[in-house]
């Protein structure tokens, strides 16, 4: 089996997932897809009312944060890990802007098991673009693109497996 394929098995069997709320429009809404958060010690992260505080590195995470800190040439210090169980697993519009990323934030993405679309969609101009995450790629967002784009990962009858991303990030204090 190819090896992104084995982590996307260590992935789902050692991370702590779960189904969590968020607030949208002083609404309580479960997000359509699980969700594990790890990194430094006890770094908090807030989105759409809800705070996630970290977990501790796996030694699976800190492995995987090292290599995509070599290829990417910057420091992570947490990691926002994604399960889309099946194709109905989403996740909507959105720019990772929140203020705890800092400008301009560099996050780098590692893509496991099913492939799945990930779109950008331009603030200003609504140009779109499609980027097919196979098992095993690597995805770097940087520069402006928070700043100028919304990214999804869209509704689809296509996913023929689950699929985990990883989203390693850098928390300003
Ligand atoms: O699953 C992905 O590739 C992206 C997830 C995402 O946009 C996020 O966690 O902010
Ligand atoms: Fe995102």
């Amino acid at each position: 089996m190819a090896r992104s394929l084995q982590l996307y098995d260590e992935l789902a069997r050692q991370l702590a997932w779960s189904r969590d709320t968020i607030v949208l429009y002083g609404k309580p809404v479960q997000i359509p897809r699980l969700q594990a958060w790890y990194g430094d010690n006890g770094l908090d992260y807030t989105y759409s009312g809800l705070t996630l505080t970290a977990r501790p590195w796996l030694p699976l995470l800190a492995e995987l944060k090292h290599m995509v800190e070599v290829k990417s040439g910057v420091r992570f210090n947490a990691v926002l890990a994604n399960l889309y169980r099946d194709g109905n697993d989403t996740v909507g519009w959105h720019s990772d802007d929140e203020p705890e990323l800092g400008e301009n934030p560099v996050i780098v993405s590692l893509s496991f098991g099913g492939e799945r679309n990930f779109n950008f969609k331009h603030k200003m101009s609504g140009e779109k673009l499609t980027i097919p995450l196979k098992s095993g790629s690597l995805l770097i967002m940087a520069g402006e693109t928070q700043r100028c784009w919304q990214h999804c990962v869209p509704r689809t009858k296509k996913a023929k497996l689950p699929r985990i991303s990883l989203t390693f990030r850098q928390i300003k204090s």
